[in-house]
């Protein structure tokens, strides 16, 4: 009985599938290498897809991030299926009325997908440290989140994936909202210093072409381990 129960728990205690969108420049590839290497990193735009194993609070998600570019927006649905949470990053200096109503037509995309209806979003409102970023209300307004299907909870959350500031309390909320962590531990167990220190990252204009190279490497490794698992 006893190896039965945990066996049961193995199941129970699965992996997160987490998918990770949004318009092209708003910091998707910046976000997943933070989560996963908790540095910044140097990043070009993405074609096709990046996907990267991550453990935050002993929780462990494998982690999906998408190109964001028009030609890639339309391929998003065979991303869906098996999602557990959707996290939107969002430009909070792209004030540009065109972009804006791109960006809502984009979220209201998911919005209203079979696959997704009861899945938490989670919408990152990226790019805090720079003057002149939205606030939260006005990206709410501006993205009309409050017409959410009531299926989806959701929460936008001000976030620097430059500085890492931000970005535990909104990874708190994903985790609490999909019952793997409850809000006491968020408490008692104060968040890894990789995302709220500042001293781990270096400045945007390096160019480390031999980082880089690496990069390509591990990602063609892991591209790799997950078509043959
Ligand atoms: N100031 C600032 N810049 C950021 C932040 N996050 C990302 N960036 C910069 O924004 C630019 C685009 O970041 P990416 O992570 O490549 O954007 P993306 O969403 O993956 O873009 P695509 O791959 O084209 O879809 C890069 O120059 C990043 O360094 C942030 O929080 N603050
Ligand atoms: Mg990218």
């Amino acid at each position: 009985m006893g190896i039965n129960l945990s066996f049961m728990s193995c199941f129970h205690k699965r992996d997160l599938k987490i998918l990770i969108t949004g318009l092209d420049a708003a910091g998707k590839t910046t976000l997943l290498y933070r989560l996963h290497t908790h540095q910044l990193i140097s990043t070009i735009p993405t074609i096709g897809w990046n996907v990267e194993d991550i453990e935050y609070r002993s929780v462990r998600m494998q982690v999906i991030e998408t190109g964001g570019s028009e030609k890639l927006r339309p391929l998003i649905c065979h991303y869906w299926p098996g999602v557990d949470a959707v996290i939107f990053v969002a430009d909070s200096i792209d004030k540009d009325t065109s972009r804006i109503s791109e960006l809502k037509a984009y979220i209201m995309h998911h919005n209203d997908a079979q696959e997704l209806w009861d899945k938490p979003f989670l919408i990152i409102a990226n790019k805090q440290d720079l003057p002149n970023a939205m606030s939260m209300e006005e990206m709410t307004t501006r993205l009309d989140l409050n017409r959410l299907q009531p299926g989806h909870k959701w929460y936008i959350a001000p976030v620097s994936c430059v500085t890492g500031e931000g970005l535990g309390a909104a990874m708190d909320w994903l985790l609490i909202t999909l019952g793997r962590i409850k809000q006491s531990e968020t408490i008692t167990q104060p968040i890894n210093n990789a995302f709220v220190d500042m001293n781990d990252t270096f400045p945007l204009d390096v160019d480390d072409k031999g980082q880089q190279k690496w990069r390509y490497i591990l990602r063609g490794w892991n591209r790799l381990k997950n078509v043959f698992p």
